[in-house]
């Protein structure tokens, strides 16, 4: 599902790549952790996924496509297969629960009635049946990020990925999204969350991609935040 291939990055102006000749592959439904130390090349491996940037050297392929070759024109429907979830949420603040995840498939022209359909649905699978109406500044940072899981998921997408998304909630909130996570990854959705949480890792115990200094230095299956033999 996503492919790097002796992926570098040098951001311009920059001596030291932000990623340095990485190769791995990520299956259809699997559940990836990225880890490392800040600085370690964690968001521009997500980046390249999105396409947001482009690598400098190697290829990146996402549902078998090489998003570098990618014509500007298709980027849009390319990231469309790829839900994104970030630490601060990123609502829009003067719209409803409902309207936040109606939006994402307004902008890409669902139609009404499927629309009408898919929100109470998603909203329901997120744990967030009754709150539909709730304005984003009346929920609690747990049930904000839920909104922005079902906005994310509500087109299902391929792949979602997660960046930091319990960076700003409490441990026992952060197991209540990581469980979330992993009801949709059992969906089939394939999953790739960049983390500094250790407790979470080391409790889901899926598969951990380590970067230090923009090298990959572990990959391990069933893995822990730490290397632990
Ligand atoms: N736009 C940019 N221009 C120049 N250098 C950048 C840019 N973005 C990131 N870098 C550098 O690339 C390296 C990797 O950064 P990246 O943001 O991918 O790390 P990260 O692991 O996501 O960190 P964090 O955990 O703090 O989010 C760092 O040395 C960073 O300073």
């Amino acid at each position: 599902m996503i492919r790097f291939e002796k992926v570098s990055v040098t951001y311009p102006g920059q001596g030291r790549p932000a990623l340095d000749d990485i190769s791995v592959d990520i299956e259809k439904g699997e559940f990836v952790f990225l880890v490392g130390s800040s600085g370690s090349g964690k968001s521009t491996f997500l980046y390249l996924v999105l396409r947001e940037l482009r690598a400098t050297q190697g290829r990146v392929y996402v549902a078998g496509r090489e998003v570098n070759r990618l014509a500007s024109w298709k980027i849009p429907r390319h990231r469309r297969q790829i839900g994104t979830v970030f630490q601060d949420f990123r609502l829009l603040q003067n719209k409803t629960v409902a309207e936040n995840v109606a939006f994402a498939l307004q902008v890409i022209g669902k139609p009404r009635a499927q629309i009408a359909e898919l929100v109470p649905q998603t909203l329901d699978l997120v744990g967030l049946d009754g709150k539909a109406d709730r304005m984003p500044d009346e929920l609690s940072g747990g049930e904000q990020q839920r909104v922005a899981i079902a906005r994310a998921f509500v087109n299902r997408p391929q792949i979602l990925i997660a960046d930091e998304p319990t960076g700003n909630l409490d441990p026992s909130t952060s197991v209540g999204i990581m469980k979330l996570l992993d009801r949709i990854n059992r969906t089939g959705t394939t999953v790739l969350m960049s983390t500094h949480d250790n407790s979470i890792v080391d409790q889901m115990r899926k598969r951990v991609i380590e970067l230090e200094n923009g090298h990959l230095v572990r990959d391990q299956a069933q893995g822990a935040y730490g290397f632990q033999n």
